[in-house]
């Protein structure tokens, strides 16, 4: 349930007054909505900061706890093929997707307010994107991881209109499934996005001319979360018209990392396949429990450690980039378009991203055989 900024900070200055203690070491931490455009957002940083040092401070975002999330700077720091490759040169598009199969179910009233840009874009895509594109930091330490993310968010411009697709989703066309403004928590005249797809850029020597692709949707097709990363053209007088390599990485649901790798169809053949390299958690590593992303996070706080916790800066910077889009799409009641519940989102969803993206999916079929 999220709370107004005013009953929170109540909140909070009665856990100063009751629970605080200047003998020990005091953690605060805090779940969104931390606010709901950049005035709201700074006007509730200055309230808990004068209660509470930013030491003192946690901002969860639960996506900074998940396994393959965590993992990333692992890739990309600790093997040199990855990092040789992760520029402008040679990746064209990277696409960060959130999808999950059921609507608001009941959550309506808290979601309506909201929308699905603050929801999850704002917060849990946009950190994600901060650590796929984010320079090497000096150290592991959690101001220098989080001062390269911020520099990162400092070099994009504010999310156009114009570079932006909304939808709603509409009720089954059998009936079985039922619209976003069949649920008797939203208003009937709502156009609140459910969904949402942006393309954004990162300005600085290393992203300059790379599209990267936001999307977000609830009561789509399938549950995923993944990072889906294009190379360019592979420029083969031997082999012409490739298929472009992706390197995917899955957050959920279920752990993976695969590179969609073009091989000689295996037999007398010698024509080519698309396959891929293919690292699945589950068969890796059988005997491994991955924890739950709050219980990662949790004991992080203990720890002290705040690293995977969120900054007032970063903060900041991330609400720069999606308040003047949010502002204009509820000054001018931006109609979302429908799309039906269940679907791979609204019409147009993917020529957007080859459009707007040159996401290119020419040549070579792509089947995955899952392992038995
Ligand atoms: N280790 C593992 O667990 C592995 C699992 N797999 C699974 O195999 C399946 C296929 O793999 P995947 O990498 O998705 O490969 P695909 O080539 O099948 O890509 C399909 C995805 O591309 C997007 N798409 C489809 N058409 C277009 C278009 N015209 N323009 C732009 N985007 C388009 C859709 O994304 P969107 O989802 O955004 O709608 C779709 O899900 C997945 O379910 C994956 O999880 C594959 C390899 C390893
Ligand atoms: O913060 C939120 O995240 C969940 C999705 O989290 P996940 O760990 O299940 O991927 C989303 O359903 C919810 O609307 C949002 O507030």
């Amino acid at each position: 349930m999220a709370l107004p900024p005013s009953v929170f900070v109540d909140v909070a200055a009665q856990i100063k007054r009751n629970v605080y203690d200047e003998t020990c070491t005091n953690r605060v931490v805090i779940e969104k909505p931390f606010g709901h455009d950049l005035e709201s957002s700074r006007k509730l940083s200055r309230d808990i900061g004068a209660l509470f040092d930013e030491a003192e401070v946690f901002r969860i975002d639960h996506y900074l706890g998940k396994e393959m999330v965590k993992n990333i700077l692992s890739l990309r720091f600790a093997n040199v093929f990855y990092e040789a490759v992760w520029n402008r040169h040679y990746i064209s598009n990277i696409q960060i997707t959130f999808k999950e199969p059921f609507g608001t179910e009941g959550r309506g009233g808290y979601f309506d307010e909201f929308g699905i840009i603050r929801d999850v874009m704002q917060n849990h895509l946009l950190q994600v994107l901060c650590i796929v594109a984010m320079n090497q930091p000096q150290s592991l330490s959690a101001e220098d991881v989080r001062d390269r993310k911020t520099e990162v968010l400092s070099r994009i411009l504010p999310i156009q209109l114009e570079d932006t697709m909304l939808g709603q989703y509409v009720g089954t066309r059998d009936g079985s499934k039922p619209g976003y403004k069949d649920d008797d928590t939203v208003p009937k005249d709502s156009t609140t996005p459910t969904f949402a797809q942006c393309v954004l850029h990162v300005d600085n020597d290393r992203w300059r001319g790379v599209p990267w692709v936001i999307k977000a949707g609830k009561a789509l097709n399938e549950a995923k979360m993944l990072i889906r990363i294009q190379f360019k053209d592979m420029p083969s007088a031997l082999f012409p018209n490739l298929a472009r390599n992706e390197l995917i990485i899955q957050v959920s649901p279920k752990e993976a990392v695969y590179i969609k790798t073009i091989v000689k169809e295996p037999g007398l053949s010698t024509n080519l396949a698309m396959s891929e390299l293919d690292l699945t958690y589950k068969t890796r590593y059988q005997d491994v429990k991955i924890p739950d992303a709050y219980a990662t996070l949790i004991l992080d706080v203990l720890n002290g450690d705040h690293s995977n916790f969120v900054r007032s800066d970063e903060l900041d910077e991330a609400w720069r980039i999606f308040t003047p889009l949010l502002h204009q799409i509820e000054k001018e009641h931006v109609k979302p378009m429908p799309y039906e519940y269940g679907s791979k989102g609204p019409d147009g969803v993917y020529q957007f991203v080859e459009n707007r993206a040159g996401y290119k999916r020419t040549g070579l079929e792509y089947h995955w055989v899952a392992p038995q």
